[in-house]
C-alpha cells in the first residue's frame, strides 16, 4: 500500500442509473417509481435543440413536484462545446429546488471542463443561497477524456461518479460500430476455423476504473442500446461489475431490474465472502497468515477482497 491510501468512494447506492429526457415529463413519475438508485433526467443528447428551454423547465418543475425518494436526483447539463451548458447550470441552480442533488457533465476531456463547471455551480450556489452542496458526476465519452481520465477523477471534491458512454466514446474514437456497448461483431480472435469475440470496451472500463478508485470516486458502466437483448446486458453488467464498477446505466425500464441484480451482490457471494473472512480469522488466531478455504488458498488479500463484497452489500441492504 502507498503511504497515501486509497480513499473510500461515497457510501450510497448507484447500481442503477436511469436515464430520461427532459422533453418527456410524461415519464417522470415512471422514473420516479423505478427501482433505479440514481435518476438521470436529460437536458444533452436525448433532448433536440429547438426542445431545450422547455425540457429545462420541465426539469426544474419536475424537481420540486415529483416524488423522488431516496434516489440520487441527476441532471445531464449539455457538453461544454454548446451553448447551452451555462443557461442549464445557472436555471438549475437558481430556479430548481433544494431536491436536486447532482450534475452530470457529458463529453469531459480535461480536469478543466470540472472545473469551469465547479466554479460556476459554486457561483450560483452562493448568490442562491443554496445550502445544500451539489455533487458532480461525469462522461468520459472522447478520446480526450479517456486519455485524461487520472486528471478528470482528481479534478474536484464535489465529484463522485465517473461512467463511460459507449456512444459517443466510439464516435470519438473512431470505431467501426454503430453498437452501443456490448459484443461487437468484428472484434474477434479467429483460430482453426472458430472466432473468438473479445470486449473492445474493456481497456477503457479499467482505466476508469483505476483512475476512479485512485480517487474515490464510483466508477460506473454507461450505456447499453440495445434494450431487448437482456442476455447481452447482462454479460456486459457482469464483466463491468467484475472489473469494478458498482452500476450501470438504464435507458429503456426493462434494463432497471438487470443492472441491480448484477450490481447486487448476491446471498452466495456475501455468504463465501464471510467464510474467508471467518477462515482467515481462526486462522490469525492461530497465528497463521494464510488458510485453505475450499481447497484454494486465501490469505490477508482475500480479506480485502472479501470485505469489498460484504462492505458492498451492507451498504446496499442499509440503504
Ligand atoms: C428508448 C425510449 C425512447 C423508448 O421509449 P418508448 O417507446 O416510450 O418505450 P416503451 O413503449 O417500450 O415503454 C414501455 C413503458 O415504459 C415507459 N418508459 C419508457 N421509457 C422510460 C424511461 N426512460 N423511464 C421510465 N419509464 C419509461 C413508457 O412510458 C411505457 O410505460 P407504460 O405505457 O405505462 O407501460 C425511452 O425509453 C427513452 O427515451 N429512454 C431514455 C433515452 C435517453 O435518455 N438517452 C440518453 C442516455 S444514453 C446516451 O446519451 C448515450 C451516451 O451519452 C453515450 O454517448 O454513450
Ligand atoms: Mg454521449
Amino acid at each position: 500500500m502507498s503511504f497515501r491510501l486509497q480513499p473510500a468512494a461515497p457510501a450510497r447506492p448507484n447500481r442503477c442509473q436511469l436515464f430520461g429526457p427532459g422533453s418527456r415529463p410524461e415519464l417522470f413519475a415512471k422514473m420516479a417509481a423505478s427501482a433505479a438508485d440514481v435518476i438521470n433526467l436529460d437536458l444533452e443528447d436525448s433532448v433536440a435543440p429547438a426542445d431545450k428551454p422547455q425540457a429545462r423547465a420541465n426539469i426544474i418543475k419536475a424537481i420540486s413536484e415529483v416524488d423522488w425518494g431516496r434516489k440520487t436526483l441527476s441532471v445531464r447539463i449539455n457538453g461544454l462545446d454548446t451553448p447551452f451548458w451555462y443557461r442549464d447550470v445557472v436555471d438549475l441552480l437558481e430556479q430548481a429546488g433544494p431536491r436536486l442533488d447532482q450534475i452530470m457533465i457529458p463529453k469531459v476531456g480535461c480536469a478543466a471542463d470540472v472545473y469551469a463547471v465547479d466554479a460556476l455551480v459554486t457561483a450560483c450556489e452562493a448568490a442562491a443561497g443554496r445550502t445544500k452542496r451539489i455533487s458532480l458526476e461525469v462522461i468520459i465519452e472522447t478520446a480526450a477524456g479517456i486519455a485524461h481520465v487520472e486528471e478528470i477523477a482528481a479534478s474536484s471534491p464535489r465529484l463522485q461518479a465517473m461512467s463511460l458512454g459507449a456512444a459517443d466514446f466510439a464516435a470519438s474514437m473512431g470505431m467501426q460500430t454503430t453498437g452501443i456497448g456490448g459484443t461487437q461483431e468484428n472484434y474477434y480472435m479467429h483460430r482453426e476455423g472458430a472466432k473468438y469475440w473479445s470486449d473492445p470496451w474493456h481497456w477503457a472500463q479499467a482505466a476508469i476504473v483505476a483512475a476512479c478508485r485512485t480517487h474515490g470516486i464510483l466508477p460506473v458502466d454507461g450505456p447499453f442500446g440495445d434494450f431487448s437483448d437482456e442476455e447481452g446486458f447482462r454479460a456486459q453488467a457482469r464483466r463491468s461489475a467484475t472489473l469494478g464498477m458498482v452500476g450501470k446505466w438504464a435507458i429503456h425500464p426493462k434494463q432497471v431490474a438487470l443492472a441491480n441484480e448484477v450490481f447486487t451482490p448476491s446471498e452466495a457471494a456475501v455468504a463465501e465472502a464471510r467464510e474467508i473472512l471467518s477462515a482467515m480469522e481462526a486462522a490469525k488466531a492461530a497465528g497463521q497468515g494464510a488458510a485453505v478455504y475450499k481447497g484454494r488458498l486465501v490469505d490477508i488479500a482475500s480479506m480485502r477482497q472479501a470485505e469489498v463484497i460484504v462492505r458492498q452489500a451492507e451498504m446496499i441492504a442499509g440503504a
